[in-house]
């Protein structure tokens, strides 16, 4: 996957998507980033890349020559002819959640625009942006951060990022349901002991307790979940126990 971000502050890329995982992605060659500058295409002589907002209000706005310049150049080094998801995070934008992730994952280009200030000028959204996407209800000095964590999102479900011991089947098995709790070495920390089922070597009595900590933490965090996941007759029958008891 190749993905482009046009962004005033690649530097605020270099730590979160060059370490670990998507590091190895992008050594393995399965994930190509580029960084881009928008400050670059300026053509203004003082290297503007903002201005006042007509209508007066506080803040700065982003104008549109050095976004739409960069953007068309980047666009020429794609190989896809068909314009390619170009994506804008905002607060307002709609909400970004796993299953986006697994549709953006299946492209082959992706370009993201970073906001900044009090955004970009409207036409750049208008004519530019496929995709506008909020990580959540809150504000950010910048769109770098979301994009770092779309892009994270989306490289973990690119085929051969994930080594086989991550593999996020399981998370798509319990897709919908909240995950187990996780444990390892040593099986008493502290006098902090681990769950004696994990060590009895019965695969089918591990499975079904850690589908039932999945329904437990489920109901408990995120009802609204458990309306739309797949249930088993024993899921089922589970939900009711823990109904009860609470
Ligand atoms: N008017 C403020 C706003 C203008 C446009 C650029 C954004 C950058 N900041 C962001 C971007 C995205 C999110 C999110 N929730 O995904 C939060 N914050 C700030």
């Amino acid at each position: 996957m190749i993905i482009k971000v046009l962004t005033l502050f690649p530097e605020m890329f270099q730590g979160p998507l060059n370490v670990s995982i998507i590091k190895n992605a992008q050594e393995k060659g399965l994930l190509d980033i580029e960084y881009i500058n928008i400050r670059d295409f300026t053509d203004s002589k003082h290297k503007k890349v903002d201005d006042y907002p007509y209508g007066g209000g506080a803040g700065m706005v982003m104008t549109p020559q050095p976004i739409f310049d960069c953007y068309e150049s980047t666009i020429k080094t794609l190989h896809s002819s068909s314009k390619p998801r170009t994506i804008y995070c905002s607060p307002k934008g709609k909400t970004f959640h796993q299953e986006m992730a697994i549709e953006m994952a299946k492209e082959k280009e992706l370009v993201f625009i970073c906001g900044h200030y009090e955004g970009v000028d409207q036409r750049v959204i208008d004519e530019l942006i496929t995709d506008e996407i909020s990580i959540g209800d809150f504000v950010l000095t910048g769109g770098e951060l979301p994009v770092a964590v779309i892009i994270d999102t989306i490289a973990r479900l690119i085929p051969g990022v994930l080594g086989q011991q991550e593999s996020f089947q399981e998370e798509s098995f319990y897709s919908g349901l909240l995950e187990y709790p996780h444990y390892t070495r040593p099986q008493n920390f502290r006098g902090l002991t681990v769950p004696s089922v994990l060590f009895s070597g019965n695969h089918k009595e591990i499975e079904k307790w850690r589908r039932k900590k999945s329904l437990e933490i489920t109901l408990h965090r995120r009802p609204d979940l458990i309306e739309k996941a797949e249930l088993t007759e024993e899921d089922k029958k589970n939900i009711n126990a823990f109904k009860n008891h609470c």
